[in-house]
């Protein structure tokens, strides 16, 4: 079973305006996650997609998507699929491709239907792509490690960057995941935004009783929204992107848009922030 919901772009001015249960159904990304089906939010931030497809033993297939009027979805896009959950597999132009937790995998455009099976949880995130490009299996052991922050201003991290000009060629996507260190809890701190890019994140390794406060908004207007395991935020390029973690959590950070300079970030220091 496929399900699509379509989020349109908010301007800064009307997100201002929102109330909390606004600011949730435009930039919370909730539900994603449900077994034996496949379930996509396609958004008008540079036309990109994220969802899940937890195929629970059986098997999902992602070929034909509605809203992009091509015969098959990845047709004139790229994508990244991460699995967040126990071993499975994801099938995609005539090959097999085994994902343990943690892995991720590259799908370049025009490489037709996608089949997923196992026990896998997949996150996957979509975007226009210009050119088809190779598959990759992208594991931990081969992804670029950065380390971040400090024990002293709780921020402690471990950054790792999976689909990166450093580790392999894609369009227009970048992906990769961060890891908070124990007793640390921001995530993003100092923030920053990159208007030239949209981001989306996705929390999961939380119990299912913690959540993360994750700050959105412009710098000078910021707002939050508590996000539970499973959950993501939609951050248009306007906004930070910054949480804090009641409890351990692992987020996927990815973007699409102009570049793919990862370093290509407008920071913003506390004393900044309002
Ligand atoms: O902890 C961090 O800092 C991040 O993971 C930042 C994200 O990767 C990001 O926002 C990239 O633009
Ligand atoms: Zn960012």
């Amino acid at each position: 079973m496929l399900t699509v919901e379509t989020r349109q772009a908010i301007h800064p001015e009307h997100a201002r305006t929102l109330d909390t249960a606004g600011l949730r159904r435009h930039f919370l990304a909730a539900d994603m996650f449900r077994p034996g089906e496949i379930r996509l939010i396609y958004t008008h931030y540079d036309r990109f997609v994220m969802g899940a497809a937890v195929p629970d033993g059986a098997a999902l297939t992602l070929d034909r998507v509605e809203e992009t009027k091509t015969p098959s979805f990845l047709d004139r896009r790229e994508m990244g699929i991460v699995n967040v959950g126990a071993a499975g597999t994801v099938t995609a132009g005539g090959k097999t491709y085994a994902l343990a937790r943690g892995d991720v995998l590259y799908l370049g455009a025009g490489t037709g239907a996608v089949s997923f099976a196992g026990r896998g949880r997949f996150y996957i995130v979509s975007c226009p792509a210009h050119r088809s490009l190779p598959a990759r299996l992208v594991t931990i052991a081969d992804s670029k490690e950065v380390r971040l922050g400090a024990a002293e201003t709780s921020n402690k991290r471990t950054i790792n960057q999976f689909i990166h000009p450093l580790v392999m060629e894609s369009c227009q996507l970048v992906l990769g995941y961060t890891t908070l260190e124990d007793g640390s809890v921001w995530n993003t701190i100092p923030s920053h935004v990159h208007d030239r890019r949209m981001e989306a994140y996705l929390y999961f390794g939380m119990d299912e009783a913690a959540r993360v406060l994750h700050l959105m908004g412009e710098p000078q207007e910021t707002r939050h929204l508590f996000i539970a395991n499973e959950e993501g935020a939609l951050s248009p390029p306007w906004s930070i992107h910054s949480g804090a973690g009641i409890g351990s959590y692992t987020f996927i950070w990815a973007m699409a848009g102009d570049n793919v300079d990862y370093t290509d970030m407008d920071f913003i220091q506390p004393a900044d922030l309002r």
